[in-house]
């Protein structure tokens, strides 16, 4: 298995200089982005937007991520900002519809906000949230599966569940999905745990693969689930893996099937996300509609989900980048001026961006 490359921009890296703190927070902006229903705990989602010479990028490790592990995040917007979201390759991407930790009465309300029904090709239902119980995940995968049934559908505890949780949970959920049941991700914590859990499975006659997301973006050797053959797949996410040719890296490296998701981006990140995407040769669809649980976003034309899939954005001026290179879409003046967080926030996000630098610049 080879080796990865070093972050975008850091110390390590000859192909691209990091540029001065002050070049990245010329232009940097924070947004504060209502959501539609909570996810992940959250109701608002804080992003920093950057401009660079390659044009728009997304700075927005989530709020209990500190330096230095945000540097790989702003390795990603430095890739996307200042080299660039690089060339086209697959031009439309397969996306899944993301069901947050909702009641059974929600589940029709979020699943529209992803488009057409019957066009959905995959949904991905969170489970294990915190003060919930399974009956409360079961109740939810079949009001899904009641209405998407053709939809291949995806369990991802965060890995909240412990191992005992993890077994009852993959046969309640396999009872309700049937023959659905595309995998279950991240269902318990850590690397060696998900190995064991899996062989497990296996050994009682459960084949329902498992994904690997928390124990591939947060490890320090993203390669090791592999090694270990903890997982079938792995998500992957260009922001925490840092950027989109170290997230090619990782896949290519694993050797596993994978599939690429959101961090809950604006659309600029997504562009970032899809641009990833498009260079894989996954059959599986993507987890990069999450424009659709946003209840505003950045630009004029979010990038949400229709006909279960998404175009990847490129560039339509046709002024800065060559043709068939994927490009961000540009904020729109009004919404950035609208979802602007105030001068507390605005500082924050700078001296969050400066530590990620300085982790960045160290690395
Ligand atoms: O994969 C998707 O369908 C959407 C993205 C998504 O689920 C996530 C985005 C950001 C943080 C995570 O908690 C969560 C995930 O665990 O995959
Ligand atoms: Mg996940």
């Amino acid at each position: 298995m080879s080796e990865i490359p070093p972050l975008p921009g850091s110390a390590a890296d000859e192909l691209l200089a990091l540029p001065p703190v002050e070049e990245l927070l010329a232009s940097a902006v924070a947004v504060a982005l209502p959501m539609r229903t909570r996810f992940r705990g959250q109701t608002v989602r804080e992003a920093m937007l950057l401009r660079g010479p390659a044009g728009w990028a997304e700075f927005a490790p989530f709020g209990e991520y500190e330096a230095p592990e945000t540097a790989s995040w702003l390795a990603a917007a430095v890739e996307a900002g200042w080299r660039g979201l690089g060339a086209v390759g697959r031009p439309r991407i397969p996306i899944n519809a993301t069901m947050p930790a909702v009641g059974p009465e929600q589940v029709e309300a979020v699943l529209r906000g992803f488009g057409d029904l019957d066009r959905i090709p995959a949904v991905k239902v969170k489970v294990a949230e915190a003060g919930q119980s399974l009956d409360d995940d079961v109740a939810r995968l079949a009001e899904v599966r009641r209405l998407v049934p053709r939809a291949m559908l995806r369990a991802d505890a965060n890995g909240a569940w412990t191992r005992a949780q993890a077994l009852a949970g993959a046969e309640a959920l396999a009872d309700v999905a049937g023959d659905r049941l595309e995998y279950l991700e991240q269902p318990v914590a850590g690397i060696e745990p998900l190995a064991a859990l899996r062989e497990t499975l296996h050994h009682r006659g459960m084949t329902v693969p498992i994904a690997a997301d928390e124990a591939v973006r947060k490890a320090e050797d993203p390669l090791r689930v592999a090694r270990l053959g903890a997982a079938d797949l792995i998500v992957v996410k260009v922001a925490p893996l840092g950027g989109i040719e170290r997230a090619l890296a990782v896949v290519r490296a694993s050797g596993l099937q994978a599939v690429v998701s959101s961090a809950l981006d604006t659309s600029i990140g997504l562009a970032a996300g899809l641009a990833l995407a498009s260079r894989l040769e996954t059959p599986r669809a993507c987890g990069l509609g999450t424009a659709a649980l946003l209840a505003s976003d950045v630009v004029a034309a979010p990038l949400i989900p229709a006909d279960g899939g998404l175009d990847v954005p490129q560039d339509v001026d046709g002024a800065a980048t060559a043709a068939g290179t994927v490009r961000a879409p540009a904020p729109d003046e009004r919404l950035l001026a609208a979802h602007r967080l105030d001068a507390a926030g605005q500082a924050r996000w700078r001296r969050r961006l400066q530590a990620a630098h300085a982790g960045l610049a160290g690395g």
